[in-house]
């Protein structure tokens, strides 16, 4: 694979990033762009991303901005698509039905499993060991911990955070920008953005 990724933010979760994109050959090389860092192995911020695109210097780009900053993410998503072609990393180890789609600027960890007619909207993220049944769909910018649990029919909205060993029972809405603590268990509808923790999830903020 002969082509060279731009990952915009150079902190772990950018690094994460990178390991994958090399280790399971999406791509070559590696560039960094960051607009908070300014450190030796960073090319430059946001409007050098945009040059150096336009200038040949690399193939396609990913967001490599975490959990705690979703809108942030989600906005630099729809600032950069028009300008920059996005890339997607679907780890070697993971399984992935053939009707399932997965759109640009996503990474899906190792060892996850997306069944049938499963929507993965931009710009999401799904860490290790996730598995996302029949017919659900998560919206852009989500950030999936490691072992989150989804059954079928679920829709989960843009710029949503699942702790690890979230589970989702069947039919359930969760609605944009919720936060979900580790190892909790929703069992109904969530409606009012916030965060919720515990068996069965309960509003805490
Ligand atoms: C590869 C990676 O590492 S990806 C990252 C993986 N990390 C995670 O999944 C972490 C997920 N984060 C959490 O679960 C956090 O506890 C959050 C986001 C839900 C809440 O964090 P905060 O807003 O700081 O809440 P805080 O720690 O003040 O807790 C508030 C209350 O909720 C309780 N609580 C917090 N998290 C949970 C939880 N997951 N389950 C049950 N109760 C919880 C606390 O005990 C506390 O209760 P109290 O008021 O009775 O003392």
């Amino acid at each position: 694979m002969n082509k060279i990724l731009a990952i915009l933010g150079a902190g772990e979760l950018g690094q994460q990033i990178a390991n994958f994109a090399i280790n399971d050959n999406h791509y070559s090389d590696v560039y960094f762009y960051d607009d908070l860092n300014d450190g030796k192995q960073i090319k430059g911020n946001t409007i050098q991303l945009i040059f150096d695109f336009e200038n040949n210097l690399f193939d396609e780009m990913i967001i490599g901005i975490g959990y705690n900053h979703l809108k942030a993410r989600e906005e630099k998503f729809n600032f950069l698509q028009k300008k920059i072609k996005f890339g997607r990393i679907i780890h070697s180890t993971s399984w992935v039905d053939k009707s399932a789609t997965i759109e640009e600027g996503c990474i899906v960890y190792p060892k996850c499993v997306i069944d049938k007619n499963v929507i993965i909207k931009h710009n999401s993220i799904l860490n290790l060991n996730c598995t996302i049944s029949h017919d659900s769909t998560i919206a852009s910018s989500c950030f999936l911990a490691p072992s989150v649990s989804i059954a079928g029919f679920c829709t989960i909205g843009s710029e949503c955070f699942l702790g690890i060993g979230t589970t989702i029972i069947d039919n359930i809405n969760i609605v944009d920008q919720t936060a979900i603590g580790a190892g909790t268990v929703v069992v109904k509808n969530i409606i009012k953005k916030g965060i919720y923790v515990g068996n069965p999830a309960k509003l805490i903020k």
